[in-house]
């Protein structure tokens, strides 16, 4: 199954351990369970129907009970997190924020109806339902029993959802369970290494390359929620525009995937450039990529810390030129560990300030990474690649 791997790439990463799928809590079953005795139990007190009509009332008791407090402990996990708990509350947070509507070209997209300042959450959503990445059953089987689980309202929402790459001697109208696919497979997204999944609200997001993309989106395993953040200043009116792929890639490369995996000729502000002002941008992402390739080559011994730090710097330089701002903190967080290894605590604590600047930008301030991010700062000692290397002094960064 191919899905939208437009933050698998990020994802991977930030992000470590594999994520629960996000289902009806077990505790749904027992709750239903005990009701049904109860039901049976008051039935037998009015014992006069007769026994198909008492088995028609006992089923559909049931079947309302199980509805009703099958939501409750879903609402009661939203309570505890940041996220509004009713879907008013939700509505009412988005629309002051932006507004879904038709983009020429593009279907449904978001747009922003105020300034949205960088590192703001633009939105938190959980999954409708998330499936491993990797499955060896049928996937319109699968997809079409998580959606039999779903609420009317959440079935409306998916199947509202937009779609590509439907077979073209099949009819939407008719082959529901093919249809449910080529949504998911237009729409699902990286919750994690091994799984994905459907956010109805966070699926109108369009695609952006390099510079063009705002938005980042972010898994927290911890919280079972995917959080939207605006990498940039974003002015009312401007379209909130994410990444659906690793877009450090020449331009042909980035249309022929989009085109193919996603049916549409990229226009992005970066697509659209004229032919030399593209050629630049694209030597500019390729030697993005190769300068991470080489920093990596640190962790084999190739390089030294000090040539570490440089290379470091130069992609921070030309993502700058290039107005490329996402994985800062990421790129921050690995000078910090060359740093640590290289038992420099001065260098460590500026990097992981550095670090903590932009994580909190792109997955929160109230992230995981943030958050070590800070302790690092306190205790550069404590890093695990502390002294693992030669003592030198790391260069600290320059901004
Ligand atoms: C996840 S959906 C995004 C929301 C979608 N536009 C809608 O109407 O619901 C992905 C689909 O949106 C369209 N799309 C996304 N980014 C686009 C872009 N930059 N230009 C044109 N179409 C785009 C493509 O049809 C793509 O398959």
């Amino acid at each position: 199954m191919t899905t939208r791997r437009r933050i698998s790439q990020r994802k991977t990463s930030l992000e470590k351990s594999e994520p629960e799928a996000f289902g009806r809590p077990r505790s749904v079953k027992n709750s239903l369970f005990s009701l049904h005795k109860h039901v049976y139990n008051a039935n037998r007190v009015f014992s006069t129907p007769k026994v198909p009509t008492l088995l028609a009332i006992i089923v559909l008791i049931s079947v309302a009970c199980y509805l009703a407090l099958r939501e409750l402990p879903y609402r009661f996990v939203q309570k505890q997190s940041a996220i509004p708990a009713t879907h008013d509350d939700l509505e009412a947070r988005d629309a002051s924020i932006f507004t879904v509507q038709g983009i020429p070209g593009k279907g449904k997209g978001i747009i922003a109806v105020r300034d949205i300042k960088r590192g703001e959450v633009v939105l938190q959503e959980r999954p409708l339902f998330v499936l491993p990445s990797e499955i060896t059953t049928s996937p319109t089987a699968l997809i079409t029993r998580h959606l039999s689980l779903l609420t009317p309202y959440e079935h409306a929402q998916f199947y509202n959802l937009s779609y590509v790459n439907f077979p073209p001697d099949l009819d939407p109208e008719n082959d529901f369970a093919e249809l449910a696919l080529a949504i998911f497979q237009t729409n699902a997204v990286s919750t994690g290494v091994n799984s994905v999944g459907i956010f109805p609200r966070m699926a109108r997001l369009n695609h952006g390359c390099s510079s063009a993309f705002n938005v980042v989106y972010t898994w927290r395993e911890k919280e079972g929620m995917l959080m939207v953040h605006a990498i940039r200043d974003i002015q009312k009116g401007e379209e909130l525009l994410t990444t659906y792929t690793d877009t450090k890639r020449p331009r042909d490369q980035r249309r022929a995937y989009l085109l193919h995996q996603y049916s549409f000729h990229c226009t992005c502000d970066v697509c659209s450039l004229p032919d030399k002002k593209s050629k630049e941008s694209d030597r500019r992402l390729k030697s993005m990529s190769e300068l991470h390739a080489q920093f990596a080559s640190w962790g084999g011994g190739t390089i030294d810390g000090v040539q570490a730090i440089e290379i470091v710097k130069r992609i921070w330089e030309v993502g700058s030129e290039e107005g490329y701002l996402s994985e800062r903190g990421r790129l921050a967080a690995d000078a910090a560990w060359v740093a640590a290894a290289h038992s420099d605590a001065a260098s460590t604590n500026a990097w992981a300030r550095l670090a903590e600047e932009w994580f909190g930008y792109e997955v929160g301030v109230d992230s995981e990474q943030v958050s070590e991010m800070r302790t690092l700062q306190t205790q550069p000692e404590g890093h695990l690649a502390w002294a693992s290397r030669q003592a030198i002094r790391i260069p600290t960064p320059d901004v």
